[in-house]
């Protein structure tokens, strides 16, 4: 073990392990999780660093280890979701698998979206893999959903659909599972008696069950991207392909052709809300990860000097605890808001089962922003912590760059992140409605008392000061009175119709103002939620550190949005320039935990795949190691000097 390490263990003010059963939810649920994570020593589970391997070796390597862990999950008789999903994490390491859209996408669609007759046939096959299904929506020219091309055209004379796609810009591209699956969930435009009903889902097969020979269907791989090397994007192109009429989810037409309208058109979009909620808690985990490595690296890399003593730890520069403790109390603030996004998908989707729709317009608008918010913010925090690394952070052998790759997409799919923060019509929405006088319920509550606190652009002289900045309730109000912005969005685009634009392009020419408000909305939640997660901790000594980290979570968000907090007059400049000093002092407070404090998220060095990242800080000789392995020294000379340089 590296003495520095240790070191840094002894300091720590808390009990580690106690705060692990806090972010587990209970002793019982590490208990388990830890059980699970044994599977890291089956050796079936050996594998090379896919950094070593080419592109096809890796989909290979990627196909072997998710057919083996539908074996060892059968083995080991684990069939809870939440217990399926820990091992997968555990399995997948930094990774995708190339089954992962069967899991995420498919499955969840049949689940949520087959009628009983529909579960009886296709839940047998897809949950013993003989179906293997993918999500077919995008397309080469659209992602918005009104905008898709494909069209599914009920044929009554023969109770089928056919599938068309009948221009290039109509071909299904991205779809995860383009070489491996062997059905798909496609989505279309319905028509039928010669209308059309919008986007509707649709199972079709692709290949031979026996064979795995593509139908008279073009479906294949998208080639090399960014990352996602494991995963075969495919693209599908369907020429007049005929389906039965039982295939259509929901089953919205009628043998005779008629239409019947679904309680309400959202739910075919149910697989995306329920996705984009899953991805604030991957937000979380990323954050996680990434900060693991960096800060027990910051701990064992010593650099130049502070006083002409010994090199210090690089850990104690101030602008490296700077750099990386804001992203330690982001990776614990998104923790508790992952927690609270999976238990809200629940509950609402829960109502939506038994028929309550009402709330599906705040859970999908709460998803969209939050998907947003934390996938863009753990987007930029991996790069600042693949920077505070250094050189070593540039190497594979860190695992951030394949963190960054893997996750970088999170914010394009599933919604692009702008697009997404422009669901925030719903707040616009909402606060019309609280202007109007009504009550609103659940967290856009905040709105109702808004009228009445003039929040607006005032000079910060003419303001009372609201704010103690030690104080967290009074952070999380003034978060909450930022949020008002939402008046600044709305007011623009009552202007822009002032001057007789269309509602459109009052719309378009109001979006910066939108994002920004939906931006500060999601600020404000994470700020909350962070803050009320602290009352359920009974001992004082992680209650001390995790209030550590929420005000300095609090204190950096306001000072990269100063501009907004002194507009609306919620802070005074004095205050504000108080507030990068109480920054450092928070800095000072958090340094003799920072270690403890990534160790609490638990990750095996398996799982975290990191050389920098290592639990017992042994960086160098570990990098050497694997430097060693690369294929470029198989061999002393390599074939190149004999073919090109000799
Ligand atoms: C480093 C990584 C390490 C480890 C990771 C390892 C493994 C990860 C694996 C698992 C982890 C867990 C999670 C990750 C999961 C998977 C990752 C793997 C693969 C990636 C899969 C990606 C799949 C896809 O991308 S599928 C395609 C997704 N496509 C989109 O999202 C399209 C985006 N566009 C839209 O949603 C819509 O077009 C729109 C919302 C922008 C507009 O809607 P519409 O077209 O209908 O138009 P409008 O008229 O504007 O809207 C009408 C009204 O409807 C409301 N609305 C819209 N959507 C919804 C909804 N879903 N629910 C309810 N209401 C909705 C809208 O607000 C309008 O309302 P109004 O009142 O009328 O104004
Ligand atoms: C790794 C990966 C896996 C994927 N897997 C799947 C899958 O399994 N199944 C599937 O169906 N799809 C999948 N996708 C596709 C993904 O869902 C889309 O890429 C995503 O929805 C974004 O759409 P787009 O690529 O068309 O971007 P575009 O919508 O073209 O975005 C380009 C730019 O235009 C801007 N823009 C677009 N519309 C607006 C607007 N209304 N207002 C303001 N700005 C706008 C965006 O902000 C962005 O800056 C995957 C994508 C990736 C990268």
């Amino acid at each position: 073990m590296n003495p520095d390490i240790v070191k840094e263990r002894q300091n720590a003010s808390f009990d580690v392990q106690k705060l692990t059963y806090i972010l587990d939810g209970g002793p019982e649920k590490t208990k388990r999780r830890r059980e699970i994570s044994l599977v890291l020593n089956d050796p079936d589970f050996d594998e090379e660093d896919p950094n070593f391997l080419s592109r096809s070796e890796r989909y290979e390597q990627a196909v072997r280890k998710s057919a083996q862990m539908i074996l060892k999950l059968r083995e080991y008789g684990i069939s809870d979701p939440a217990e399926i999903n820990c091992y997968k994490s555990v399995v997948r390491g930094n990774f995708h698998e190339s089954l992962g859209l069967h899991y995420v996408m498919f499955l969840p669609t049949l689940y949520s979206q087959c009628d009983q007759e529909q579960s009886k046939k296709w839940l047998p096959l897809a949950t013993s893999f003989e179906v293997l299904g993918t999500y077919a929506q995008t397309e080469l020219g659209h992602t918005h959903l009104r905008g898709l091309e494909t069209t599914a055209t009920f044929d009554p004379t023969t109770q089928e659909f056919v599938l068309n796609s009948p221009t290039v810009t109509s071909i299904k591209w991205w779809p995860g599972a383009g070489k491996t699956s062997n059905h798909a969930v496609v989505l279309a435009q319905l028509y039928t008696r010669g209308k059309c009903h919008g986007l509707h889902a649709f199972i079709v097969q692709l290949r031979h069950m026996d064979t795995h020979e593509p139908l008279p269907i073009l479906v294949g791989d998208i080639g090399p991207k960014f990352g996602f090397s494991e995963v075969d994007n495919g693209f599908l192109k369907l020429d007049h392909v005929r389906i039965p009429r039982e295939n259509m989810l929901m089953k919205h037409v009628e043998p005779d052709g008629r239409y019947v309208k679904p309680a309400s058109a959202k739910l075919t979009y149910g697989t995306m809300v329920f996705i984009r909620s899953l991805l604030v808690g991957l937000s979380a985990l990323v954050m996680a990860k990434s900060c693991t490595i960096a800060i027990r690296y910051s701990a064992v890399r010593h650099q130049s000097e502070i006083r002409s003593e010994p090199e210090p730890q690089i850990l104690d520069y101030q602008t490296q605890q700077y750099k990386l403790f804001p992203l330690l109390a982001t990776a614990y603030a998104f923790s508790f808001v992952g927690q609270y996004m999976t238990e809200t998908y629940y509950r609402i989707s829960g109502d939506i089962n038994q028929g309550d729709l009402s709330e599906l317009p705040e859970l999908h608008a709460v998803s969209a922003g939050l998907k947003a918010f934390t996938t863009w913010t753990t987007n930029t925090g991996i790069e600042v912590c693949r920077m505070s690394c250094g050189g070593h952070g540039y190497s594979r052998s860190s695992a951030l760059p394949d963190l960054y790759a893997e996750f970088t997409p999170t914010c394009t799919y599933e919604g692009e992140n702008t697009v997404m923060m422009l669901q925030t019509a719903y707040l616009v929405k909402s606060y019309r409605q609280a202007k109007a006088g009504e009550q609103l319920r659940g967290i856009m509550s905040y709105l109702n008392d808004m009228e009445q606190r003039h929040v607006r652009a005032h000079p910060a002289s003419a303001r009372p000061a609201l704010v103690d900045i030690n104080d967290l309730s009074d952070l999380v109000e003034s978060y909450k009175l930022r949020a008002a912005l939402v008046e600044s969005a709305a007011k623009s685009i009552q202007q822009e119709l002032q001057k007789r634009r269309s509602h459109e392009d009052a719309w378009n020419n109001s979006a910066i103002d939108l994002v920004k408000a939906s931006d500060a909305h999601c600020h404000y939640m994470v700020v909350k939620l962070f803050t009320d997660k602290l009352s359920e901790i009974g001992d004082p000594d992680i209650n001390l550190v995790l209030t550590t980290l929420a005000q300095l979570y609090a204190l950096h968000g306001i000072a990269l949005n100063s501009g907004d907090f002194l507009q609306a007059g919620l802070l005074t400049v004095p205050q504000m320039q108080q507030i990068p000093v109480r920054i450092k002092e928070l800095l000072c407070l958090i340094r003799p935990n920072a270690v403890a404090l990534v160790d609490a998220f638990d990750f095996p060095d398996k799982v975290l795949s990191s050389v920098l990242g290592r639990y017992d800080g042994n960086v160098y000789e570990n990098l050497f190691e694997w430097a060693r392995r690369s294929p470029l020294n198989a061999t002393e000379v390599h074939e190149s000097f004999h073919k090109y340089l000799k």
